[in-house]
């Protein structure tokens, strides 16, 4: 009987790839668990079930497991999860309707009341609205050694830049968020409120009651809308002149304010002509060039002027300079949805491909990677000038770069959410303190795009003791990346400086250096296959976990991504990477699901530590070593999904865990009744490893029916994702 204890793991469902993986996964380790006396209950936290949440139509699993995230008992495997765009929330909201579900259309303008109230509570569905909630603590991602070995012993190719490779990077330098930071550090808890002094003498509270702490950095800046729209002219026309490729790269999703702005200047900026032409048109019809070029073309149908403005589009495509494609074949390009191009994931991509990109006809070409924002673009343009001058890197020989990133309570970008404004009237933006003084404050013209940002203090100090038990614990250098010339940075570093000298760092090399140069010498010791702990922001720690990972094993998905929640829990997190749409594509197309679900085995062996040591349950301690050499044996045996049909895939890659941790579990000694409850599961599934097989590989090559996208019927995948007898019956006799 399983003991009585309030303790329990909780699995998330989410969305796309990591949701399917979820209903071939989950059985299994729910079986394994109960055996074990380990509880285990699902959330659903999928973009879906978040917008029936806000209408009162599911439970509001997000909030609840926020709560939960700041209590010792946390204890939550969070799989990757949909960081809507508005037209991945438009499509989710029609799928539920279709479906019977009682959601209201999102409004394509908020000019009533009762259409701001449906706008506020989609909101909080939209872009990074999940992970600035359960990310109560700081992030320690990095490649266990058991993946770095395999690494190192079945490289994949970086493919070298061409000799004279055009492929470069555009960035402001000026006007910009990087450029117009200033920052400050509160000397006593206060409230503040953002107001907008317009230059007609008018006063607009753009928030007000925020909260903040002594100690806490609070950050101002704005990217300058009429400098934005000069530099995407420029990098057009330098595009075309060099005849490079054209993209653009952003983070629509985390960011979800400033950057669907910032794309819809780019969009507006490819297609100048035909927004000066049609404009109103397009307006009128409430078509946002925020959404992307994909969201206006799918909107001109029912438009007097449709033809015309579509050809119009064409026209215009066909005559500027060649762009990059998302998918060539089905004619998506880059500026066609916000969230298909996302830098973290898009950038190393890039690096990796030998610096191209892909065009219209399908074909590899150089590019100009326009990143606006000049505050981590360096970042990128370091790593292609380290490439260009000395080669690809070499997954076989080069060490690792793990990261150690601030998050914790939406530290910096994540918290800018709230207070990021698109300013529809020059004037001046201060940010106000319950007494009155003006802490900050920038001269705006009408369509820059102002934000402030927020740091506690307490999650820093978390994050520098975060660090250096790193350091100590892997013997490795830490290097943290800020920038002492920008305003938010330099603050940042007093409080490094002074925590660091709270902790013990004898013997310790750790370093503060700006990112540009602190990418250089993570390379450079790369190179020569030392490791260096990169400490980051937020921002970067999202990219540096993409960036690191994609050029030393291919994909971030064999990351373990951890967060030690500051209360005493611990979050749990599945890989680095997102939730690989087009996997679920090849799934539906012809029942073949490529997702690698390493990252969930990685984070299940702490998850069951921590249930063994706050539970008292040792039975959860068994099972946390026995997944752990289980994946050992599954690494050594190459048994993650293959990227073709015909080979085992995620289903298959799951039936093999569970082969190899029946294994372990009947031949531990830790627990006699454990290892002969096992036994014959051990026996059953090694003796019908070849039909098993035989079953999953069957069902190849068919489309497969799952029912929907964004809410799958749940009897129709699990039939999908569950497709052998022999492996289904096997688990019900344990
Ligand atoms: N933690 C989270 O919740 C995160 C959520 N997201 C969200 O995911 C969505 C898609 O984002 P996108 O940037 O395209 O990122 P994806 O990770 O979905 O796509 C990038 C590429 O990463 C690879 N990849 C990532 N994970 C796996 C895996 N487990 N198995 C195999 N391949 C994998 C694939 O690349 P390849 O072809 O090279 O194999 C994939 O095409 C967005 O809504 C985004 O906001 C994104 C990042 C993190
Ligand atoms: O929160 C998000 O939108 C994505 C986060 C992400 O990409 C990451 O944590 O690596
Ligand atoms: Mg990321």
């Amino acid at each position: 009987m399983p003991p009585v204890t309030d303790q329990k793991i909780i699995y998330t469902h989410t969305d796309e790839a990591p949701l399917l993986a979820t209903y071939s996964f989950l059985p299994i380790v729910q079986a394994y668990a109960a055996k074990a006396g380990v509880e285990i209950e699902t959330r659903d936290i999928s973009v879906a079930a978040r917008i029936l949440a806000q209408f009162g139509l599911a439970d509001d699993a997000l909030s609840e497991l926020g709560e939960l995230a700041k209590t010792p008992a946390a204890n939550i495997v969070k799989l990757p999860n949909i960081s809507a765009s508005i037209p991945q929330l438009k499509a989710a909201i029609a799928e539920l309707q279709a479906k019977g579900y009682d959601v209201p259309d999102y409004p394509e303008s908020a000019d009533t009341d009762e259409a701001k109230a449906i706008q506020a509570r989609y909101d909080k569905v939209k872009g990074s609205a999940v992970n600035p909630v359960l990310r109560e603590g700081n992030s320690d991602r990095r490649a266990p050694l058991s993946v770095k070995s395999y690494a190192k012993k079945h490289p994949h190719t970086n493919k070298p830049f061409s000799e004279g490779s055009k492929t470069t990077v555009a960035t402001m330098g000026e006007h910009d968020f990087k450029s117009n930071e200033k920052s400050v550090t509160l000397t006593r808890d206060d409230t503040l409120s953002i107001v907008l002094e317009t230059a007609s003498g008018q006063s607009k509270t753009l928030l007000e009651g925020l909260k903040v702490l002594e100690g806490e950095i609070v950050d101002a800046t704005k990217m300058e809308a009429a400098h934005l729209d000069a530099f995407l002219a420029n990098a057009l026309a330098e595009a075309k002149a060099q005849d490079v490729l054209f993209s653009v790269h952003l983070k629509a999703t985390m960011m979800k304010v400033s950057d669907p702005i910032i794309f819809g200047h780019v969009v507006k900026a490819y297609f100048a002509d035909v927004f000066a032409q049609y404009g109103d048109d397009l307006a009128a019809a409430g078509l946002s060039a925020n959404d992307g070029l994909g969201s206006i073309l799918a909107g001109l149908g029912g438009l007097a002027k449709g033809e015309e403005i579509k050809a119009a589009f064409e026209a215009a495509l066909a005559n500027g300079p060649r762009l990059s494609y998302t998918n060539s074949d089905k004619g998506i390009t880059n500026l066609h949805v916000p969230s298909d191009v996302i830098v973290d994931a898009s950038m190393p991509a890039l690096v990796r491909n030998g610096g191209r990109l892909w065009g219209a006809d399908g074909g590899e070409d150089d590019t100009l990677a326009v990143i606006p924002d000049s505050s981590y673009a360096g970042v990128y343009q370091a790593v292609i000038d380290d490439v260009k001058k000395n080669g690809p890197l070499d997954p076989a020989t080069i060490g690792t770069v793990p990261n150690v990133g601030l998050m914790a309570q939406a530290a910096e970008e994540y918290g800018s959410h709230n207070k990021t404004f698109e300013i529809a009237e020059a004037g001046t933006v201060r940010v106000v303190n319950a007494a009155g003084d003006v802490l900050l404050e920038h001269d705006v013209e009408a369509g820059d795009i102002w934000r402030a940002c927020q740091t506690k203090d307490i999650p820093v100090q978390d994050w520098v003791k975060l660090a250096v038990t790193r350091a100590r614990a892997s013997a490795t250098p830490a290097i943290f990346w800020l920038d002492e010339s920008r305003a938010h940075d330099a603050e940042l570093i007093k409080k490094v400086t002074t925590y660091l000298a709270d902790q013990d760092t004898d013997g310790l090399e750790i370093k503060i250096l700006s990112p540009e140069l602190a990418c250089s010498y993570s390379l450079e010791r790369m190179r020569k296959g030392e490791d260096t702990i990169s400490v980051t922001g937020n921002v970067l720690r999202d990219y540096n976990t993409d960036l690191f990972p994609i050029l030393e094993l291919g994909t971030s998905a064999k990351m373990l991504s951890v967060v030690p929640l500051i209360a005493g829990g611990g979050l749990f997190e599945t890989g680095a990477g997102g939730s690989a749409p087009k996997h679920v594509e090849q799934l539906v197309n012809e029942n073949y699901l490529r997702w690698d679900s390493l990252g969930e085995f990685f984070a299940l062996v702490p998850s069951f530590e921590k249930y063994a040591e706050q539970a008292g349950v040792a039975g959860a301690q068994v099972l946390a070593d026995t997944l752990d050499a289980a994946t050992g044996t599954f690494l050594d045996e190459d048994r993650s999904p293959g990227r073709k049909l015909g080979t085992i895939d995620n289903r298959g890659s799951h039936f093999y865990v569970a082969l190899y941790w029946a294994e372990e579990l009947a031949k531990q000694t830790a627990d006699a009744d454990l290892a002969a409850a096992f036994k014959p599961l051990a026996e059953s599934l090694r003796a019908n490893e070849q039909k098993i097989v035989e079953e999953l590989l069957a069902v190849q090559g068919q489309p497969a029916d799952i029912g929907g996208y964004y809410y799958p019927d749940a009897e129709k995948t699990a039939a999908v994702m569950r497709p052998s007898a022999t492996l289904n019956e096997a688990l019900a006799a344990l």
